[in-house]
C-alpha cells in the first residue's frame, strides 16, 4: 500500500482540474490512497499558513505532488505561504526519499511555467525528496492528436488555458490526460519505491 498525496493552489479552478486528473490516474494504480489537499483561504491566518491535519497526511505519503498555477513566472504567492510553513520538516528532514513531483497551469502559451516547475523541483531538492519527471513524449511527435504533453513539459505537467484568469475553469483534454498519466506514474513508481523501503 502506497500514500500518493496532491497539494496545490487554485484560485479559480483550473489547477484544481488538474489535479483531479493527477488524483484520476493515480487512484488507477491497485493498492494506492490518494490524497486530494487544496490550500485554502481559511487556513491562513495573519500571514501564515497552518493546517496540521495537512502536514500530517503530508507527513504520512510515500509521494507527495506539488500544484500552483503560474503569477508572474513563480508559484502564487498563496502556495509560497504555505511552503514556507512548516519549518520542521525542512530541519528535519520530514520528507526525505518521498517522491515528488510537480504542475502548473498558466494563461499564456509559455506564460513562464518553467519558473514555477523549477521551483517546485528545488523545493523537493531542499527537503531531500525524489524527483518524478513527466514521462511522455509529445503526441506529435508521433502525429497523434490525442495532446499527450502537447505543451512539451518533461520537468512537470503543464497545463494552459488562454484568459484563464477571467474563464470558467477548463481543461485541455491533453493536458487533462497528461496529468492522468502522470498520476499514475507517480503511483506506479510509489508502489515500487514502497516495496523496497
Ligand atoms: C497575479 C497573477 C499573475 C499571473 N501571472 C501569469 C504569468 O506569469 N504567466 C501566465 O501565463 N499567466 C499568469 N497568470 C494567469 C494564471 O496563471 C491563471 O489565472 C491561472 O493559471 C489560473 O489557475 P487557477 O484557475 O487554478 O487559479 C497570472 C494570474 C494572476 C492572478
Amino acid at each position: 500500500m502506497s500514500n500518493v498525496a496532491i497539494v496545490y493552489f487554485s484560485a479559480s479552478g483550473h489547477t484544481h482540474l488538474m489535479a483531479q486528473a493527477i488524483a484520476e490516474g493515480a487512484t488507477k494504480v491497485p493498492g494506492v490512497k490518494v490524497e486530494l489537499l487544496r490550500i485554502v483561504e481559511k487556513q491562513f491566518v495573519n500571514g501564515s499558513w497552518e493546517d496540521p491535519e495537512i502536514i500530517e497526511k503530508l507527513n504520512q505519503a510515500d509521494a507527495i505532488v506539488f500544484g500552483s498555477p503560474t503569477y508572474m513566472g513563480g508559484v502564487a504567492g498563496q502556495f509560497k505561504v504555505f511552503i514556507d510553513a512548516p519549518r520542521d520538516v525542512w530541519a528535519n528532514q520530514k520528507w526525505k526519499n518521498k517522491l515528488a513531483g510537480g504542475f502548473t497551469h498558466s494563461s499564456f502559451p509559455s506564460g513562464e511555467k518553467q519558473g514555477t516547475l523549477l521551483y517546485l523541483a528545488i523545493n523537493a531538492a531542499l527537503n531531500g525528496m525524489i524527483w518524478v519527471s513527466v514521462g511522455d513524449l509529445p503526441s506529435q511527435l508521433f502525429e497523434k492528436d490525442d495532446g499527450i504533453n502537447r505543451l512539451g513539459s518533461f520537468l512537470g505537467v503543464m497545463g494552459q488555458t488562454e484568459g484563464a484568469c477571467t474563464a470558467e475553469p477548463t481543461l485541455d483534454p491533453g493536458d487533462r490526460l497528461t496529468a492522468f498519466r502522470f498520476g499514475q506514474r507517480i503511483a506506479e513508481i510509489a508502489q515500487r519505491w514502497t516495496k523496497v523501503n
